[in-house]
């Protein structure tokens, strides 16, 4: 057992799907998955570990923003030995580019935590997804009819509720196309570790049109960004 994860040694699968929302863990795990149990209660943060196609996978909740994503990715590569963790989580869309219930896959993620502000000194880094998952999950999505998706950068802001919503602007003209709050944290500390990861979230909100989702949606809708990520995690 780690600190924050209540799994024994081998409980936990190499590839692991992490949604923020512990609830949407459970929803991933009764509905695409087969065999599972749960390993974990710590906080009420649940992992689950089942097989998908045969296939040993674990879901694991992370919590809300990039301090609470980092505990958990940091103790499942450094003591459980995963080796891929995807981020299926929730966005809201910056662009009329993309559509509320629309998928972005991020080839990188922009940030205004200070998490590697600190780590690397106030230069800059450029937190970038793992180019084989993001290739499989990009031939996932084009094979998949019924939803439409993005590949391009996203914003892991560590504010929901923006002071300074103004400042996204700058990220807009340069091509952030959502925001969300974990996947730089995840981009960096798989580069630190030599594993690998991406982030793929489904719009939730829309910034520019004021749509949303209910808690409810988010919890238990948004399967096609599941069905991409299990795919891209096992074709690799
Ligand atoms: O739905 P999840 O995966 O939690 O992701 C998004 O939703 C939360 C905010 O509501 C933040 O964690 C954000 O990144
Ligand atoms: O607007 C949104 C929606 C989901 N997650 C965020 O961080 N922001």
């Amino acid at each position: 057992m780690s600190i924050h994860i209540g799994a024994a040694a081998g409980q936990v699968a190499p590839v692991v799907l992490m949604p923020g929302d512990p609830l949407r863990a459970k929803w991933i795990a009764e509905t695409f998955l087969d065999d599972v149990e749960c390993y974990t209660e710590v906080r009420g943060m649940l992992g689950f570990t089942g097989t998908w196609q045969g296939r040993r996978v674990s879901v694991q909740g992370s919590g809300m923003g990039q301090p609470s994503l980092a505990i958990y990715a940091n103790e499942l590569f450094e003591e459980y030995g995963v080796t891929t963790i995807i981020r299926v989580g929730s966005c809201g869309a910056l662009t009329e580019k993309v559509a509320i219930r629309d998928v972005v896959i991020a080839s990188g993620a922009c940030t205004d935590s200070s998490m590697n502000t600190h780590r690397f000194g106030g230069y800059d880094y450029a937190p970038v997804a793992d180019f084989g998952l993001l290739r499989a999950a990009v031939e996932a999505a084009e094979s998949m009819e019924d939803v439409t998706s993005h590949v391009g950068l996203i914003f892991s802001s560590d504010s929901f509720y923006s002071p300074r919503p103004e400042l996204m602007e700058a990220q807009v003209k340069h091509g952030v196309l959502a925001v969300e709050m974990e996947a730089s944290a995840l981009y960096t500390l798989a580069a630190q570790h030599e594993r690998r990861a991406l982030a793929i979230c489904t719009v939730s909100d829309h910034i520019v049109t004021g749509e949303e989702t209910t808690s409810q949606e988010r919890e238990q809708t948004f399967g096609a960004m599941v069905e991409m990520a299990l795919r891209a995690a096992l074709a690799t």
